[in-house]
Formats: C-alpha cells, structure tokens, sequence
C-alpha cells in the first residue's frame, strides 16, 4: 500500500469521524495508480480550486484519454462536480470561484482569460444531473445549437443533424412522431436522453456527465448506461457517480477524489477489486461516504 505523499504540513486530514482508516492524507498529496495516459484528449495539472478563502480542489492532475470513459467517485462533497466544472470553465458561472493550473484541450490551453468559452464549451458539452430541456419543442431542443452555432446553412440540414443526433442518442423512434411536442412531456429518461441529443448536436469532441442518471429510475439509467458505452466510440466522456456499480459498468479509468484531493487512478477493475489506496479501499468497502 503506497503512502499518499511525503508531508510537508498537515492543515487538514483526510479521515472521517467514526472510520477505523487510520491512513491520513498528508500534504501536499500527490496521486496513486495511472493518472496519465500516452494520448491525451484533457490533460489536466496542478489544479487547485477555491471557492472564495475555502480550497475544494488540491493539485490535481489527471489526463482523460481519447474514447475513454473516466469514472470520478468518492464521498458527497470532495469536489467532483468542482473538478470535472473546470473541464468546460463552467465554474466561472459561480461567483468567488477561482480555478488555476494547466488544463489543455488537444495540447491547447483551455483556462486562460483570453479563452472563449461559448466555442469550448460546444466542444466539452455537458450533462447535469437533472434533465433540463429548453421549454421548447423536441426539435427545437436539438436545432438550436447547430443553429446558434452555425452547423448548418438549410432547414434540410439541420433536419439531418436532429435526426442523427437524436438517434445516436437512442431516442429517435420513440418521438420521430412527435418532434414538434414540448421536450418537458418527455418522460425523464427520455429527458436525459434529448438533454444528450442536444449535447451531442454540436459536435462536441467531450462529453461531461454530472451524475446523469440520478433522477432516473433502473430502467432509464440502464438505457443511459448502455448509450454512453456506445458513445466512447466517437466521444471522450468524464462523469460523476455516486454509484459505484455504474462506475464499475460504464468506465474504463476511475478516479477516486477525498476532501478535494484526487487519491487514486487506476483501471476500473483495479480499483474495485485491488485499490491501491486505504482511502480507495474504505470507501469500496462502505466504511465510510
Ligand atoms: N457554489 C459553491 N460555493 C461554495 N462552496 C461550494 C460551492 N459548490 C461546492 N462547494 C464546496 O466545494 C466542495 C466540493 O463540492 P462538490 O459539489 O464539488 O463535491 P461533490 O463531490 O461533487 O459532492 P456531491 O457528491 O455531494 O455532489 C464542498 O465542500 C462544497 O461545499
């Protein structure tokens, strides 16, 4: 069992009241396993993030690899959703967040003030956890995009881009009738699936995935599931789960965070069945999150 780093400073531990993890993490930490890989869609290092005085992300740094899907795991509140934010600066939507460190998208730098994120963010498209279409017609979820975009220069192309969107979204067939109904009539699922569509209708190259199935009943997560394993085939994917077991069926790669600091890194078998890490283990376990 490796030690998570060489203390410098313990401002804080990384162990919960009531756990018999005695494995504290000591800073400045540094990451366990394969947190890199040989090609890199996001490279990410040395990512802190604040939020006003309080820090919720330690000197992070990790690589998402083309077509992989990464899992990012651990308990409510160490900085999942914080982190896999700054893939698309999606945090600079939150006043007093400060993100700093490298984050490049293909080798190009993606946190710098000079970066435009309306561009960045049709390529690092996102998923929340709660269905949100527009309050618009099914197609008018999908076009509006490649419209705004300017994917499309005739009615019969952006047709073509709905259609393929919504197919590759596995949601074609059941509202190919009924495109011009309100996208809120949908069933969750269903919603999930066109919020997907939508993402998917500008091309992006990434696709962020906040807990996306949270809402969702077995039947509808398992539909999600089975479409984001389709998805790798053309996409990069990073999501967040509470679910180990989704972790477990849609990843590749899973990332395990701990008060803000990323633990662990490994193939999602290793994680689950040989964690390198006690923190990895206690929470695999159910010890404690
Ligand atoms: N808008 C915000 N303002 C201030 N602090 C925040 C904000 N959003 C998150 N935090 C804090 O940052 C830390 C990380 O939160 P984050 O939501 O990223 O964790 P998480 O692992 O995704 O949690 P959960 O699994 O419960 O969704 C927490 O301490 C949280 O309270």
């Amino acid at each position: 069992m490796n030690s998570i780093a060489t203390a410098v400073s313990m401002p804080e531990t990384a162990v919960q009241e009531g756990t018999d993890v005695d494995h504290k993490i000591e800073y400045p930490a540094t990451t366990v396993g394969a947190p890199f890989v040989d090609k890199a869609k996001l490279r990410m290092r040395g990512i802190d993030v604040f939020y006003g005085d309080k820090q919720a992300i330690h000197n992070v740094s990790l690589d998402i690899g083309q077509h992989e899907v990464v899992a990012m795991i651990g308990p409510s509140g160490c900085g999942k959703s914080t982190f896999l934010r700054c893939l698309n600066r999606m945090n600079d939507t939150i006043e007093g967040c400060r993100v700093s460190g490298d984050i490049q998208l293909d080798g190009e730098q993606i946190n710098g003030a000079s970066v435009d994120v309306v561009p960045l963010r049709a390529r690092v498209g996102m998923v929340f956890q709660k269905p949100n279409p527009f309050p618009k017609t099914i197609y008018e979820n999908v076009a509006y995009g490649p419209r705004i975009h300017g994917l499309a220069s005739r009615r019969a192309e952006l047709d073509e881009i709905v259609e393929t969107s919504l197919t590759r979204a596995g949601l074609w067939n059941e509202v190919k009738d009924r495109l011009d109904q309100p996208g809120t009539g949908l069933s969750g699922g269903q919603q999930q699936r066109l919020c997907i569509a939508r993402a998917i209708a500008v091309s992006p190259e990434v696709i962020l995935m906040d807990e996306p199935c949270s809402a969702l009943d077995p039947i509808a997560t398992a539909r999600i599931e089975e479409l984001i394993s389709e998805l790798r085939e053309n996409f990069t994917i990073a999501i967040v789960t509470h679910s180990m077991q989704q972790a477990a069926r849609v990843s590749q790669r899973t990332a395990y965070f701990h008060l803000g600091n990323l633990v662990e890194v490994n193939d999602t078998e290793r994680v689950f069945t040989n964690p390198e890490h006690a923190l990895t283990e206690a929470y695999i376990t159910g010890r404690f999150g």
